[in-house]
């Protein structure tokens, strides 16, 4: 097994985020793989439009955008000090909340900006920007640590999948889920990885495979329907995904579909781990009943690509987000430790100490 330092440089080829000090310039994920192309938003409607569309995707990512969009939004505000600048940002800071409803890390990064701009003096637009600049590096940070963490608790020669996207494009760098599974990679713990295509966004087939072909790691994509069977099959040993919200038991939210793999998981004695930063934790909302799921049109379901594959008429159930029961979860890896089999009790012995 190779323990020497993971080189995370060569992890950065991809950033969906860029910050030019003017405008917040988003790889446009809408277009992945095949057009590289960013949209530039100087408001922060436009940011708040450019999450609500996926544009920019991924718990992580979405916080940090909405963090930059309230640094946009507040570059026309006149305030003598960050209380009153706050009182004139915050309807833009509520359109930049309702843009998508399932990931806490939105509303924990807008949280985080009101909090720096309350204590603020007249210098607030600068301690604005500071801040967003440390949710992005903080994030960078921890997933380059959970990498390591979630990596150890893989045994060498596994067989992993995973689920939606979890990489770069979906956090400030590296990726949670997929920054394990890229750790695990490198220091050979890991003998093959499996993609779910991640139907209907495709964000598996898309967006991860992608990432990790420009890693040099070659991923197997499998269509979502493929994945009890592959597990019967005994070619994984782990199911590593990622989160939206994870509640105060350990109930956790992420993309349609997860819940499924960790009934399988648990039928045929896969162990299961979900990777999120502590910016997912969600300590005040008790279980994952609680939950609210997001909706997306319909229209979704009925192609592929651009093309239609459904006949007119016909009705669809387009929930993007499912919850998968805390019981059903082996490991929630976060940069501040790991939580094994996940309980109201173990969530609070590390997150409400
Ligand atoms: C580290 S990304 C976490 C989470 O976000 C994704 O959702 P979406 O692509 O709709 O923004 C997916 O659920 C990932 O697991």
């Amino acid at each position: 097994m190779n323990t020497s330092p993971l080189d995370f440089d060569r992890y950065d080829h991809i950033r969906p985020i860029l910050w030019t000090g003017d405008t917040l310039d988003l790889l446009d994920q809408r277009k992945l793989p095949f057009v590289v192309e960013h949209v530039s938003c100087t408001t922060s409607d436009e940011v708040a439009q450019a999450i609500h569309d996926l544009t920019v995707r991924g718990a992580p990512a979405i916080g940090i955008a909405a963090a930059w969009g309230a640094v946009l939004g507040a570059r026309d505000i006149e305030a003598e000090d960050g209380t009153a600048a706050l009182a004139k940002l915050e309807p833009a800071l509520q359109r930049l909340n309702a843009a998508r409803p399932t990931a806490v890390n939105l509303a924990w990064a807008l949280a985080r900006m009101r909090r720096v701009l309350v204590t603020s003096g007249a210098d607030w637009r600068e301690v604005l920007a500071r801040e967003a600049q440390a949710i992005a590096e903080e994030d960078l940070a921890a997933n380059r640590h959970m990498g390591a963490l979630g990596a150890e608790l893989i045994a060498p020669g596994s067989g992993v999948m995973t689920h939606c996207n979890t990489g770069s494009l979906a956090t400030a760098g590296f990726g949670t889920a997929l920054g394990v599974i890229r750790a695990g990679m490198a220091q050979g713990r890991i003998g093959k990885v499996f993609a779910g295509e991640t139907r209907p966004w495709l964000q598996g087939a898309r967006l991860t495979v992608w990432e990790l072909q420009q890693d040099g790691i070659d991923a197997t994509l499998i269509a979502d329907s493929a994945a009890a069977h592959l597990m019967k099959t005994g070619a994984v040993q782990w199911i590593v995904v990622g989160a939206d919200r994870i509640c105060a038991n350990g109930d956790t939210a992420n993309k349609i579909g997860t819940y499924q793999l960790a009934i399988a998981a648990r039928h045929h004695g896969v162990r299961f781990m979900v990777v999120a930063p502590s910016s997912t934790v969600d300590m005040d909302t008790a279980s994952g009943d609680l939950i609210e799921i997001e909706q997306r049109d319909p229209g979704e379901l009925f192609g592929i690509g651009g093309t239609r594959t459904v006949a007119e008429g016909i009705q669809a159930w387009n929930p993007v987000f499912d919850v998968t029961p805390g019981e059903l979860i082996d490991a929630i890896v976060t940069e501040q430790g790991v939580v094994e089999r996940p309980s109201t009790a173990s969530m609070q012995a590390l997150f409400k100490a």
